[in-house]
């Protein structure tokens, strides 16, 4: 049976993309395939502008689960009680998809839950999962061409828009990156949301409210 290293989980409100705004669990797996995580390995990195810390199992909420019945549970109990929304859980990393498997899909809807992932699509996604947001990293090969959103961080060098436009996704979004140029880099993404109309700007409104 497949155990579950989980950096932390908490709940909040979805600070980005289209579901921006919505009460979320979210569930912050352990470990990424384009980085360590380590700083000594940023700048050899495949991803190198990543914002989170995912090593290790030692954050709020985080920890090993033996089962998904077990990771499920510590969700609802995150959830707790609240009435008039279905239970929505964010399944995010790292990266998500080198651990989120069938059994998990199966026992998070078994405990009512909708079900959204952030994943860098070098994984293909399992079957199940409610809403696909896929981030793509340049130099990195995608094989999850489709889904509900895709979201670039912008700028990023070595990306082909044009490309991009012709995968299949309901949703096109345009992040700033956030890093020392973000002035630069957010008027860079308005600039992209002016031009291709296709992409929506999208900010990442937890940072600005001061929330997780
Ligand atoms: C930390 S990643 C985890 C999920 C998955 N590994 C991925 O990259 O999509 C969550 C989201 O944050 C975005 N992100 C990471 N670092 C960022 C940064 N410095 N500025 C803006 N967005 C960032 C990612 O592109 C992704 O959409
Ligand atoms: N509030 C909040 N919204 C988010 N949307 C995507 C996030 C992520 O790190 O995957 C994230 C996050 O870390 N916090
Ligand atoms: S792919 Fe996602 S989790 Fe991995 S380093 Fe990049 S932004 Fe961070
Ligand atoms: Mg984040």
């Amino acid at each position: 049976m497949a155990s579950y290293a989980v950096k932390e989980a908490f709940l909040t409100l979805q600070g980005e993309g289209r579901r921006a705004g919505r009460r979320a669990v979210f569930v912050r797996f352990a470990g990424c395939n384009l980085w360590t995580g380590r700083e000594k390995d940023r700048a050899t990195a495949v991803c190198r502008f990543c914002d989170t810390d995912f090593v290790g199992t030692d954050g709020d909420g985080g920890g090993r689960f033996a089962d998904a019945a077990a990771l499920a549970a510590h969700a609802s109990a995150l959830w707790g009680v609240a009435e008039g929304a279905r239970p929505y859980v964010v399944l995010t990393g790292g990266e998500p998809l080198l651990q989120v498997d069938a059994a998990l899909i199966d026992a998070l809807h078994d405990a009512g839950f909708e079900i959204a992932i952030e994943s860098n699509g070098t994984i293909a996604a399992p079957a199940g999962i409610d809403w696909v947001c896929i981030s793509p990293k340049a130099g990195s090969a995608v094989v999850q061409t489709r889904g509900d959103e895709l979201k670039l961080v912008w700028p990023q060098p070595g990306i082909d828009i044009d490309a991009l436009e012709r995968w299949d996704f309901a949703n096109f979004l345009v992040q700033p990156m956030d890093d020392a140029d973000y002035p630069a880099n957010r008027d860079a993404a308005v600039a992209l949301a002016m031009t291709r109309p296709l992409w929506r700007l999208t900010l990442q409104t937890h940072k600005m409210l001061g929330l997780r």
